[in-house]
């Protein structure tokens, strides 16, 4: 496992009396590409900013290789930032905008056009040394940002969604290009985005934030597998959350009907919250279903079919490559090992109720 890099300590942010991170720790490996996720407002750019030196934390600190770093400027930083918007200088060739930066630090004639040639082969636009930034479109004009940023040889590359802007195919594509870069150059990615799907692609972490607060930190497995309460499992990918009641250990019940599951030390007759992702429910006979219902809804997604089930008195989301028509009757089965429990928040609590089968 690489060496931490960027320690941010008991971090804390308000703008106007209203507090935007609250005592946010968190710290990011060599080499890392680390994703900040979560909903617009939840704090991702305040907290690339602060890591960024654009802004400073009303308390605590960044570290930067063991240094506290929390009150240097931007530019005395080993980090770069590449924003959604390109900001290019319009009136100067796509090599004047590469060169801008290393011409201000005073660097030689050679080594600026060496450089300028190395980044436009790194981000796949050889030879476009002589265009002007309008006549590329807007996927070439972000190459640009980021072989802007890496001529200064940062350790970090702070992108603060930087393919927002893009259309879904390009934006595709260029997820594969980041990854690559990244490999590359060997350095630390810190990238912001609410965007679940390119957070899954491309990272080695995601945080998952929410209201200032991490709501949980691991790989986009452990991420979308094993979520750690329902905010995380709603707002990665879609789920059936489901208000249940542990019966005993490795027993839930469910819409009053008990599901086998693997989850341990709940408490009995405690309160909990089931996730069930789309796909992993599976629809069967309505002999061999633990429950059985009616499609009702069904939509084609290209890989799969997306399905609606109304079964013991709530709808199920179903994704299956399996097409079952609008009517059919089904029955519902779920691999105990499917089934994710999770605490549910004290103040849920009372809602609950056993229900008696
Ligand atoms: N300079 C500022 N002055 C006042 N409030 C600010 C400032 N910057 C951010 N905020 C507020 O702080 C909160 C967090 O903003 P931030 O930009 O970090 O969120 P975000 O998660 O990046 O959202 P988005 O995805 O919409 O960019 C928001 O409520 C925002 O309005």
């Amino acid at each position: 496992m690489s060496n931490k890099l960027i320690d941010l300590v008991n971090i804390s942010k308000s703008y106007d009396g209203q507090l935007v991170l609250d005592e946010l720790n968190l710290y990011i490996r060599e080499n890392e590409f680390l994703t900040l996720l979560g909903p617009s407002g939840c704090g991702k750019t305040t907290t690339l900013r602060i890591i960024g030196g654009f802004e400073t934390p009303n308390s605590g600190k960044v570290i930067f290789n063991g240094e506290d770093i929390t009150h240097l400027p931007p530019n005395k930083r080993q980090i770069n930032t590449v924003f959604q918007k390109y900001a290019l200088f319009t009136h100067m060739s796509i090599a004047e905008n590469i060169a801008f930066g290393l011409k201000i630090k005073g660097k030689s004639k050679q080594y600026i056009s060496d450089k300028i040639k190395y980044a436009l082969k790194l981000v796949n636009l050889d030879g476009f040394e002589n265009r002007s930034p309008a006549s590329l479109s807007g996927g070439q004009q972000q190459r640009i940002a980021i072989a802007r940023a890496i001529v200064n040889e940062p350790k970090v590359l702070l992108l603060d969604e930087p393919l927002g802007a893009l259309d879904l195919k390009l934006r595709q594509d260029m997820q594969y290009e980041l990854i690559r870069l990244k490999n590359e150059l060997g350095i630390t990615f810190i990238y912001v985005t609410h965007d679940q799907e390119e957070a899954l692609t491309m990272s080695d972490t995601i945080v998952v934030m929410n209201q200032g607060y991490i709501q949980q930190i691991g790989t986009p497995e452990d991420i979308y597998n094993e979520p750690e309460n329902a905010f995380v499992a709603d707002f990665i990918g879609d789920s059936n959350i489901i208000p249940g009641l542990m019966l005993e250990d490795k027993i839930v019940q469910i819409q009053g009907v008990s599901f086998p599951c693997v989850d341990i030390g709940f408490g009995h007759n405690r309160p909990v919250d089931v996730v069930i992702r789309p796909e992993d429910v599976e629809l069967v006979s309505p002999e061999t279903g633990t429950i059985c219902g009616t499609v009702t809804h069904l939509i084609f997604k290209g890989v799969h079919y997306e399905m609606e089930v109304m079964a013991a008195g709530r709808e199920w989301l179903v994704h299956s490559t399996h097409m079952f028509p609008v009517g059919t009757e089904v029955g519902i089965h779920v691999d105990p090992f499917n089934i994710q429990i999770m605490n549910k928040p004290e103040s849920e609590d009372e809602e609950a109720t056993v229900i008696e089968e």
